[in-house]
């Protein structure tokens, strides 16, 4: 029997909740804040940006997180990020992920739309094609812009309709940000084909995970860990098996939950619910997709066959087409398989 994260490390995997900023690894992230010398509060060594990603709150992790958005100027500066990305996930065994991209904020810094979308769209086909990884976009409303971002995301999403293009999300802060108010946005995402993924329930209570179902017509929500506190929320989730999307390392380095031994995952997966474990930003958390893996085996007291039904419970979750999903399935059964013999 191989030990457990020797198991993790091999075993095939899907990724549904990973943000492409939020992503760029603390050599990408030099790399590119040495471009800028001298104009970023971002470090260009790699020492003092393990420090430069410790965060007093939620609102101070948004700031530090739009200051690394800051360093990504040119359409090379997103095309090198997203394949870095990719080769990332791929090291991890990753076959499928649905990255979370706000090409409002990219936009924003004087990236045209257009050449926004290629970038992302040559990297993933590269992508594909050198590390066997398939990547789909999710584009997010940044909240903390408002319904302006709001329209320009929704804009941006259908005129320029990347091929991955599959889902429309909401990130930043929740608090000050309330969700109905981007109904219209998301009702037009919807009847567009695109799947409603917002955050809800990260950073405020149960009641924002309820307007993301009702007001924007969620199917999977990010984190939602506050609907812990909600049994009829609970009831609601388990019975029409919408995912939460969770991030167990995430919500206690921005302080949403005080301490891992805290988090609310286990009463998740007891009260039914289908959970996929995500890394959300991995640098900036100094954290794998592996070792969220790793965390969610010891609070849920997981052997390998259970850490190998986490694994099929994301791909559940994901908005994968029918033959991918048996595909991937089936890997990870072969794999469980062959290494719990
Ligand atoms: O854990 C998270 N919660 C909410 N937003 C997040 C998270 N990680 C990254 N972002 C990103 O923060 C930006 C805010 O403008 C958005 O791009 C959102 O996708």
């Amino acid at each position: 029997m191989t030990d457990l994260p020797t198991f993790i490390a091999g075993l095939p995997k899907v990724e549904l909740h990973v943000h492409h900023v939020g992503s760029a690894s603390p050599r990408i992230v030099a790399e590119l804040a040495a471009r800028h010398e001298g104009r970023s509060p971002v470090p260009a060594d790699p020492e003092a940006l393990a420090d430069y990603f410790a965060f007093r709150d939620f609102a101070h992790f948004i700031e530090v997180y739009l200051s690394v958005v800051d360093l990504i100027r040119d359409a090379d500066d997103v095309w090198l990020l997203t394949h870095e990305v990719a080769r990332e996930l791929a090291r991890q065994q990753v076959r499928y992920a649905e990255l979370t991209v706000t090409p409002y904020s990219h936009v924003h810094r004087g990236i045209p739309a257009p050449a926004f979308c290629e970038a992302i769209e040559d990297a993933r086909k590269r992508a594909e094609a050198d590390f066997g990884i398939a990547l789909r976009w999710c584009f997010d409303i940044p909240g903390e812009a408002g319904l302006p971002a709001a329209e320009e995301t929704l804009r941006i999403a259908l005129d320029e309709r990347p091929d991955g293009l599959i889902s429309f999300g909401l990130g930043g802060p929740e608090i000050g940000v309330p969700r109905p108010q981007f109904k219209p946005y998301f009702d037009q995402a919807r009847a567009a084909g695109l799947r409603s993924v917002p955050h809800a329930g990260e950073t405020t209570g149960p009641e924002t995970v309820w307007d993301a179902l009702r007001e924007l017509g969620a199917e999977r929500i990010g984190h939602g860990i506050s609907a812990a506190l909600d049994p009829a929320l609970l009831t609601h989730l388990a019975e029409r098996r919408i995912p939460l999307e969770v991030c167990p390392t995430s919500n206690v380095r921005t302080r949403a939950v005080a301490t891992i031994e805290e988090h609310p995952l286990p009463q998740l997966v007891e009260a039914g619910v289908l959970v996929s474990v995500n890394s959300d930003d991995p640098p900036m958390f100094g954290t794998t997709l592996n070792d969220e893996y790793a965390v969610a085996a010891r609070l849920l007291n997981l052997d390998p066959a259970g850490v190998a039904a986490l694994a099929r419970d994301a791909v559940t979750a994901a908005f994968l087409e029918p033959g991918e999903r048996a595909r991937i399935s089936g890997e990870i059964d072969a794999y469980a398989a062959a290494a719990t013999r």
